[in-house]
């Protein structure tokens, strides 16, 4: 359906983004994630043809967008980061004009309001104006514009950063419920790994503007299936300790949590004496040691060396 070909964008003569290749079929719900400043936003502005590629082409149907725009226009719609309302018109007034905007036909217009409205929970809300809104609703009557024209995909710039607990998960469920029931073609940027573990089946993994892996959630696990992850809790942690563990041999990375850290090592390697060795000679007491099923955000780590939220 969609398809990026050696996509670049260098600004100032910095590649924000490097030669991308990435594809979404048809129904499919694909993540794009990576951590603030990889290349996210650039890339989906660059794919909603909102943003010319300094390089590289993006396809809808085997045809290029950039020389043909409007077709991908018709059929795409785009939730951006930030959010562009008018804080003195209603949620119908917003979506009215957007929908004047995109065009929608005059005679579904009214019921396209309503019906996206429905879809977001704001329904009931309508009628007020959306300076009033929390972020979280007025990401909401984003989300509600961007499907005013029922587009057959839908691409959401981490939708759910800085909103409070229940319009996130009204977001994510009507993201969902719009892939699984309608069929639309969802791609989903995040560094919120659980979300995208949750929504997409297939995810690309971005950092500093390059994809540095793809595939399935198992897929991209198994690149781990040479490691263990092990947290330890830790009465306190020293940089002479951090140290010390990332000086053994089978240590692979080891990241500061919270509580204490968590290793990545080689897998079936015999490490927790050589642990409580190394806490004994600082003098910290090793509180608690658990293997760990691993997650994407541990692939992440393993990719780049840094998490997420770095
Ligand atoms: N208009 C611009 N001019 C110059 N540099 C830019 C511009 N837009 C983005 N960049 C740079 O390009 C890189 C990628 O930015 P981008 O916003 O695409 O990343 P992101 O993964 O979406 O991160 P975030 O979640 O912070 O938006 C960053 O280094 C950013 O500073």
């Amino acid at each position: 359906m969609i398809e990026t070909i050696k996509l670049s964008k260098t600004y100032k003569g910095k590649k924000a983004v490097d030669e991308i290749n990435i594809y979404l079929d048809e129904g499919e719900s694909v993540g794009l994630l990576g951590p603030n400043g990889a290349g996210k936003s650039t890339t989906i502005s660059m794919i909603s043809s909102l943003l010319k590629p300094t390089s590289g082409d993006v396809k809808l149907d085997g045809k290029s967008t950039i020389k043909n725009p409007a077709e991908i226009r018709k059929v795409l719609g785009v939730v951006p980061q930030e959010i562009a309302l008018y804080e003195e018109l209603s949620a119908y007034e917003n979506l009215k004009f957007f929908g004047e905007i995109y065009k929608v036909k005059k005679n579904v217009l009214e019921q396209r309001i309503q019906d996206v409205l429905d879809m977001v929970g704001l329904k009931e809300r309508q009628k007020e104006l959306v300076k009033t809104f929390s972020g979280g609703m007025k990401r909401r009557v984003n989300i509600a514009a961007a499907l005013l024209h029922n587009p057959k995909i839908l691409v959401l710039d981490e939708p759910t950063v800085g909103i409070d607990p229940q319009s996130r998960n009204h977001i994510l469920e009507t993201v969902r419920k719009l892939n699984e029931e309608n069929g639309t073609t969802v791609l989903y940027t995040s560094h919120y790994m659980e979300e995208v573990e949750q929504l997409c089946k297939r995810v690309y993994i971005m950092d500093h503007g390059k994809v540095v892996a793809s595939g399935s959630k198992a897929e991209l696990l198994s690149i781990l299936s040479s490691e263990d992850t092990i947290r330890v809790n830790l009465s306190e942690t020293s940089d002479e300790l951090i140290k010390k563990i990332k000086s053994l041999e089978y240590i692979r990375l080891v990241d500061e949590t919270s509580e204490g850290i968590r290793i990545i090592c080689k897998k079936g390697a015999n490490i927790l004496g050589d642990l409580v060795r190394a806490a004994e000679s600082e003098r910290i007491q090793l509180t608690n040691y658990q293997m760990e099923t691993p997650s994407l955000e541990d692939v992440f780590l393993h990719l780049t060396g840094r998490t997420l939220r770095d």
